[in-house]
């Protein structure tokens, strides 16, 4: 992905850390390039005016550039601007160097990838486009030359060049993925959570289900799913409205992580429908939790502040060895918690 992909989806502040960053390899890029031109130019006996020309670009362009970056409403699109001026000004010095190529062709190709590395083949291709234009407008202007020769002092001023923009470019990409990565993770947790309250969704659920079913193919054991739904929630939500409903689905989903274990997975199936996988849990065990959250529920009242008395239903399967998926264990459940419904609800019913 190139930098400025990731820097759009960002906010301001990431991207003025991106104009910074922008900023330190523009400086550190330009001096070092300003070594192995300025060996060049004074080798071939170029006028001071041009030694001072390649000064200003390799020390005041950079600040001018993150000023301009800094100071602009849209600061990636000045920012890529002047990667494109860069790039000409490349051209321009390589010209002035009569295209020697150990120098020229190491300052080609370290900005051009830093700029495939920062916007992508678009920007690339700007950039090439600038790099040709500035070599071709100065190297005719100047008639052509050619200096194939390379000395010793030139052959090392490119060293450092070479050695140390490539690893700061190396460190940079790596920092980047980096980010990325710790990104993508969250990305990958929050879409695996309700986005209403902090318990895990279906798609975290349905897994650890199906992981469970596996364990109990492989070895005998007992494990429960329960699933759990507020008794006349929608009555709530009509006389007390829906953020009085929400306040009562989060208090729930706290009980459920308060008093559940650590092995067991507490999860919202949607509306006020709960679920909690407890993997290795004998019917004694189950009840026994399926009670406490009961009760812990009748207290919201008194303890939340919630205008409403908070009962349950519950509804208790445990896996056969003949269930094959997620779904026939979850319809086990569902079906027990109908049962529990209809026999009055506020009440745990278990099979
Ligand atoms: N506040 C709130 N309400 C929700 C949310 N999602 C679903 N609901 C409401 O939850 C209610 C679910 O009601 P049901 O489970 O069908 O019925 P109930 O009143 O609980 O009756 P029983 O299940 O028979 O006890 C509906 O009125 C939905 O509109 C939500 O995120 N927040």
């Amino acid at each position: 992905m190139p930098l400025s992909e990731y820097i759009n989806n960002r906010d301001g502040v990431a991207g003025l850390k991106f104009i910074r960053r922008m900023y330190f390899m523009r400086m550190l890029g330009t001096f070092l390039c300003f070594i192995p031109i300025f060996s060049v130019l004074s080798e071939q006996h170029h006028s001071h005016g041009w030694l001072i020309l390649l000064s200003v670009n390799a020390f005041i362009w950079p600040s001018v550039a993150f000023l301009l970056a800094r100071r602009a409403r849209q600061p990636l699109i000045v920012e890529h601007r002047s990667l494109v001026l860069d790039a000409a000004a490349g051209g321009f010095w390589i010209a002035m160097m009569s295209a020697n190529p150990l120098p020229s062709v190491t300052i080609a190709a370290i900005l051009l990838s830093d700029r495939l590395a920062a916007g992508g083949v678009e920007l690339l291709r700007k950039a090439a486009g600038a790099l040709i234009i500035g070599f071709l407008a100065c190297w005719i202007a100047r008639g052509m030359p050619f200096e194939p020769e390379i000395s010793q002092r030139t052959a090392y001023a490119t060293l450092p060049l070479i050695a140390i923009y490539v690893l700061a470019v190396s460190a940079l990409t790596d920092s980047i993925a980096i980010k990325l990565r710790q990104k993508s993770d969250e990305l990958g947790r929050i879409a695996m959570m309700d986005p209403l309250l902090d318990i895990a969704n279906r798609r975290l659920l349905e897994p650890r289900i199906h992981h469970e079913l596996n364990k109990i193919h492989q070895r005998h054991r007992l494990s429960a799913l329960m699933f759990i739904d507020i008794d006349d929630f929608k009555d709530v939500n009509d006389h007390y409205g829906h953020k009085v409903g929400d306040s009562m689905l989060a208090a729930v989903a706290e009980i459920l992580r308060r008093y559940t274990r650590q092995q067991d997975t507490p999860a919202r199936l949607g509306g006020d429908e709960f679920v909690v996988l407890l993997p290795n849990t004998s019917v004694e065990e189950a009840t026994a939790i399926g009670h406490v959250i009961m009760e812990q529920a009748a207290l919201l009242q008194a303890d939340h502040g919630i205008p409403y008395h908070c009962s349950l239903s519950i509804g208790i399967a445990f896996a056969t060895r003949e269930m094959t998926s997620a779904t026939e264990w979850l319809k086990a459940a569902d079906d027990a918690l109908y049962t529990a419904k209809r026999d009055g609800k506020n009440r745990i019913f278990a099979c």
